[in-house]
């Protein structure tokens, strides 16, 4: 039987009235990088800190590195990583001392921490700012100080909500190069994203929308199984088309992408691109209509519900 690095039944947390995760099931694999998609609010924050022991359930059961939690967090807490959108180390301590700072935390003897640094400083590309202060590093420098510092004490499991919302796209793929050095190292990785080209590197992932968990599995799975049909047309008038598209009944979404619509329609029909010139007249002759291979885009616009975008 496959390890689990992560197992939850039901997990349930509400603020008052509103429900932040709903009845959350969950089997992740060790070793493996797996992904929370979903947009603002959508709970992923949420059931991160519940999974570090942070925030308790109202309902669920959990176990994080077969311990359960909210009962073993204390012995948890060791053994994860935690990294959040947020800067958290001391913008007023230089690098090093940021690090040193994290060293003496976890209990780590002068050598030990020491030697620790170096290889931080050399793995992160850090050496050359190991003596500038923190608050002066850009914001590829914080993100790559704040992984060295979540990773410090080498945990088994490591936690990331939302880690390169402040980088640009460079710095977000180098960023994944380590993560992907972390996980061949034996680390298991859970990363909450909203961008789709980051949630398509994990191995595997949820979908998560008000707190539910709409989809599940491989990317790959995710794309073959959605049930829906991608096309994408070549018009005049697109704006006019889009409308006009959206009316229709087995018509998912409707999305411009530059001088094309992409549209998703009911996997069920048989020829969708007879089908659409059929109902619209206006495609009967001149509009160009491909079917195309979906991508986690189009999962999460099809598993999300809805005819628009989010
Ligand atoms: N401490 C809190 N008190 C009240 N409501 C909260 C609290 N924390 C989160 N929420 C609400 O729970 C819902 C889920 O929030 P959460 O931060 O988990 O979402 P998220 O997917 O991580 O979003 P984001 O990408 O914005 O961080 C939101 O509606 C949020 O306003």
């Amino acid at each position: 039987m496959t390890e689990l690095a992560i197992h939850t039944r039901g997990l349930t947390r509400k603020f008052g009235e509103l429900v932040a995760v709903n009845r959350l099931d969950l089997a992740i694999p060790a070793g493996t990088i797996y992904g929370f998609l979903g947009p603002n609010g959508s709970g992923k924050s949420t059931c991160i800190r519940m999974l570090t022991g942070l925030l308790l359930p109202c309902a669920g059961d959990m176990t994080v590195l077969g311990l359960a939690i909210p009962e073993q967090a204390e012995t948890l807490r060791r053994r994860v990583g935690y990294m959040t959108q947020k800067f958290s180390l001391y913008d007023d301590l230089s690098v090093r001392e940021n690090l040193e700072f994290i060293a003496q935390i976890y209990g780590l003897n002068a050598k030990d921490s020491r030697d620790r640094l170096r290889e931080l400083l050399g793995t992160y590309e850090l050496a050359s700012f190991a003596g500038r202060f923190a608050g002066t590093l850009s914001g590829g420098q914080k993100q790559r100080l704040a992984l060295a510092a979540a990773t410090l004490h080498q945990p088994d499991l490591l936690f990331l909500d939302e880690p390169t919302s402040a980088v640009d796209p460079e710095n977000r793929r180098d960023f994944w190069e380590k993560l992907f050095d972390l996980c061949e190292a034996g680390t298991s990785i859970l990363v909450s994203t909203h961008y789709m080209d980051e949630a398509e590197r994990c191995h595997g992932l949820a979908i998560l929308e008000n707190g539910i968990k709409r989809a599940d599995g491989s990317p790959e799975q995710l794309m073959n199984g959605m049930g829906v049909t991608v096309l994408e047309v070549a018009a005049p008038g697109l704006r006019e088309l889009k409308t006009r598209l959206l009316a229709l009944e087995h018509v998912r979404s409707v999305a411009q992408l530059g001088l094309r619509l992409r549209v998703l329609v009911d996997g069920k029909l048989a020829d969708p691109v007879g089908w659409l010139r059929q109902r619209l007249p206006e495609l009967a002759t001149g509009a160009e209509i491909n079917r195309v291979r979906p991508n986690l885009e189009d999962v999460f616009v099809s598993c999300t519900g809805g005819k628009e975008l989010p």
